[in-house]
């Protein structure tokens, strides 16, 4: 494993995750907040100095593609303009491992708070399955925010966000019956997309519950959406 300075907390913060979303939504604790076909968005409603940190959590099942191929354009820089709207800025600060970066993300200011910007590690990792041998391997994307000496103090420009962000991957093979090859009609990805996010400076409550609602589900119906137009008559990457 790379000799980086960061690689302990970020082999801590993706494998305790990957625990977390596989916890799923038991419990009775999550709360469903929006529905659109397969995919599910709970929240859990929590304060932090006054501030709403909701805790999310999203399930969904897309067909045609393997979570190798959906965790890569959730990691991949270069993409990332085409799915993530809210994006102003963006700027690689360092290449940690070509599954390793750390990003400067500045998010358009979301009326009526302040610009907010967001500084975190981003590390892709196949994780091969304990409990079901003969299923496909997990893949998780996780996000943490971090320091690092590039990023620009905002001097009071911009609010700094705290987030943790991942996104759990498993794929199923639904062989066909005649014995014939392996298309994308025969894969199904279960994802598990989780964040809490911190918006670093004093939003009101009711706003920024009304931002999320409108935000998040449209963020991952238009990214599961932008990899399945990707994907599509493409080579599969198992
Ligand atoms: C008044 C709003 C204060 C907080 C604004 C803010 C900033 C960053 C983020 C955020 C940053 C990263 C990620 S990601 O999953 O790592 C993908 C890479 O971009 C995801 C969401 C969220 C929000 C909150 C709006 C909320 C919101 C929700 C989904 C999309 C846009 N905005």
């Amino acid at each position: 494993a790379p000799a980086h300075p960061l690689w302990p907390e970020i082999e801590r913060v993706t494998l305790e995750q990957l625990q977390y979303a596989r916890l799923g939504v038991e419990g009775g604790v999550w709360q469903l907040f929006a529905e659109d076909g397969e995919m599910k968005m709970y929240k859990r409603e929590e304060e932090v100095d006054g501030l709403a940190v909701d805790p999310l959590k999203a399930v969904h099942t897309v067909k045609g593609v393997t979570g190798r191929e959906m965790t890569h354009y959730f990691f991949s820089p270069d993409v990332r303009f085409e799915w993530e709207t809210t994006l102003e800025q963006m700027k690689v600060l360092e290449t940690i491992a070509d599954d390793t970066l750390v990003i400067l993300q500045i998010h358009k200011r979301v009326w009526p708070a302040s610009q907010r910007d967001a500084l975190f590690w981003s590390h892709v990792r196949r994780v091969p399955n304990d409990t079901d041998r003969d299923a496909q391997d997990i893949w998780i994307a996780c996000n943490h925010s971090t320091e690092h000496h590039e990023a620009p103090s905002n001097e009071g420009k911009m609010v700094r966000v705290a987030l943790t962000v991942c996104l759990v991957c498993q794929t199923s093979i639904e062989p066909p019956a005649d014995g014939g090859p392996v298309t994308r009609d025969h894969l199904t990805c279960k994802i598990t997309y989780c964040s809490v996010v911190n918006p670093g400076g004093w939003v009101p409550t009711s706003a920024l519950r009304a931002v999320y609602k409108r935000e998040y589900p449209k963020f991952l119906k238009r990214f599961t959406q932008y990899v399945k137009d990707r994907c599509d008559k493409q080579p599969i990457l198992f």
